[in-house]
């Protein structure tokens, strides 16, 4: 039976780089997991084994390290622009690349003034994310983060929905609100003419709009809050046209304490890790294309 091979890519997944810039006795760090992933006439290899067109992921790999140490790791865009860049431009048989770079932050561990500036401690759970594609014309630039944890312990109340013979839900009026926040933004930035954005800087107003956001929504539901901060991005300037949210409901139940002759006055929660409510969506500049995936696991 005949059949045709289908969208293709191959390349080295999950190299983790940890890159220090030494500027005297003060040190950065940059610490990223970098996943290369190539696309182009790739046929053959598939069809009859000839590997003639193939790049190795293992050079995939050797890139990413020494394109580390010959340009440094500006941010996690650039260093992903270059390395996409790179791969489609230097050999003929590649027409596409996709990187995409989960980063891990350090904070610095205070020294107690010797000016030696090198002890670093793992900040939290949440991860700085980008993704970039590239096909010889056109950028895409995404960029996100995940498991940043945030909880509101009021203002935040779910009321006035569907019931049926299976509800059991009491209303709230006064309750926790907390999820672990997954998003990804689509940059405008798409052609090698315009100037390169400040990648940080685009990021940092991004991650600050979504807090504030958070925070200052009086919520009706998740869904509602979700709206807000989507649409705090996309106002905060012109470089974000789409935004797409995957946000866990950590649900916090208040324990009856009745049993026990105590009165539950909005204190005492039993912090649920399962089942979650996950609310999903994605918030739009008017006019601006749907691209970002949906299941943000694939991206
Ligand atoms: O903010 C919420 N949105 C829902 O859709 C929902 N459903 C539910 O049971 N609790 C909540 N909370």
């Amino acid at each position: 039976m005949p059949t045709i091979l289908g969208q293709n890519q191959y390349g080295k997944a999950e190299n983790r780089l940890v890159r220090i810039t030494r500027d005297g006795t003060t040190h950065h760090i940059k610490d990223l997991n970098v996943s290369i992933a190539l696309s182009g006439d790739m046929d053959d290899v598939h069809h009859c084994g000839s590997n003639a067109h193939v790049l190795p992921t293992d050079t995939t790999k050797n890139t990413v390290y020494a394109f580390a140490k010959e340009h440094g790791v500006a941010s996690a865009e650039q260093f992903g622009i270059h390395l996409a860049r790179h791969f489609v431009t230097s050999q003929e048989t590649i027409h596409r690349a996709r990187v995409r770079i989960e980063e891990y932050a350090w904070e610095r561990i205070p020294r107690g003034g010797d000016g030696r500036e090198h002890s670093f401690v793992r900040s939290g759970r949440e991860r700085r994310v980008c993704e970039i594609t590239y096909d010889g014309g056109r950028w895409q630039v995404i960029a996100g983060l995940t498991d940043l944890t945030v909880l509101n312990s009021t203002d935040s109340e779910f009321w006035g929905y569907v019931k049926d013979r299976y509800t059991t839900l009491k209303e709230a009026y006064d309750r926790i609100l907390a999820t672990d926040v997954s998003a990804r933004w689509r940059y405008r930035w798409s052609a090698d003419a315009a100037p390169m954005p400040d990648w940080d800087a685009a990021y940092a107003r991004a991650r600050a709009e979504i807090l504030a956001a958070f925070a200052g929504t009086y919520s009706l539901s998740l869904q509602q809050t979700l709206h807000r901060m989507g649409t705090a991005v996309i106002e905060s300037g012109d470089l974000v046209d789409e935004i797409r949210f995957s946000l866990p409901n950590n649900h916090h139940f208040l324990v009856d304490l009745e049993p026990f002759g105590l009165k539950n006055d909005n204190e005492v929660y039993f912090a649920a890790d399962r089942p979650y409510g996950l609310i999903e969506a994605t918030v739009l500049r008017e006019g601006a294309e749907a691209l970002i995936p949906v299941d943000l696991t694939l991206v």
